[in-house]
């Protein structure tokens, strides 16, 4: 497993483009590679920046939309619709502005789904469902929280050591407490992982994302992608970073 590559961008704004044309191309080149590709999407202030800076992209034509599957890292265990899910936020900054095949876009269920209000039935659901599908993720974007999370595995929680492919999680310190999250083995099967940080409210936790901390205390210091792993940093977030280069250019 190779080290991170830690890119600093100038601002939010700037990161949500640089990442969005990022993400165009990568998907642009598995589909020319193996004919489809596929994504986890995830929740969060910079994750829809960057799904919003896609569908602002004359570049978003490069990728053909009906040969994407899009999945999601986590979600908040919400009704259908509700704005507080990482997918209706992620339908209105670009899905529902592109021609993806609905039956490929796989959004974890919600308590009006299939399994009703009960996230471990939703959890073995949806990790059957990517099992089902192969189970390969090109990218997994993750957002971190303050407190160091990726998607809601959240430090000192259970959900830390699940095994299996997804895992419900009860009691997260940020609302909603019940969500549905992918677990590290799942992340870490991608080929690559991209955690996206902006503000100074991140800096802590991406310093610990990337100095070795321990994962129950920081779980975003143990999210690696087989090929690659990459943080996608503004100024603010990158602050804590010893030496790190904040010009905003790669
Ligand atoms: O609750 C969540 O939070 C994180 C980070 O969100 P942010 O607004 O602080 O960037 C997000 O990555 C995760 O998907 C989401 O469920």
């Amino acid at each position: 497993m190779t080290p991170p590559s830690v890119l600093v961008h100038r601002d939010q704004g700037v990161l949500a483009a640089a990442a969005a044309a990022r993400l165009v191309t990568r998907i642009a080149d598995a589909q020319a590679e193996r004919g489809a590709a596929s994504v986890a999407l995830t929740g969060g202030g910079v994750g829809t920046a960057v799904l919003a800076a896609v569908a602002a992209s004359d570049a978003r034509d490069a990728v053909d939309w009906t040969r994407l599957d899009v999945w999601w890292g986590d979600e908040r265990f919400l009704p259908t619709g509700d704005p507080e899910r990482n997918e209706t936020g992620a339908r209105a900054a670009l899905l529902d502005h592109v021609p993806v095949d609905p039956a490929r876009v796989h959004a974890m269920p919600a308590p009006d789904g299939p399994d009703g209000d009960d996230p471990e039935a939703a959890a073995a659901r949806y990790g059957a469902e990517l099992a089902g599908a192969g189970g390969r993720l090109d990218v997994v974007l993750l957002g971190v929280g303050p407190d160091a999370h990726v998607a809601s595995l959240f430090p000192h929680m259970p959900g830390l050591d699940a095994d299996g492919t997804a895992v419900a999680v009860h009691g997260a310190p940020k609302p909603p407490p019940t969500r549905v999250s992918l677990t590290f083995g799942t992340l870490n099967s991608a080929d690559e992982v991209w955690v996206l940080a902006a503000g100074e409210s991140k800096a802590e936790a991406v310093r610990l994302g990337l100095s070795g901390a321990d994962v129950a205390a920081a779980p975003v210091a143990g999210v690696r992608g087989r090929n690659r792993t990459l943080f996608l940093l503004d100024r603010s977030a990158a602050a804590k970073l010893p030496g790190a280069d904040t010009s905003g250019r790669p």
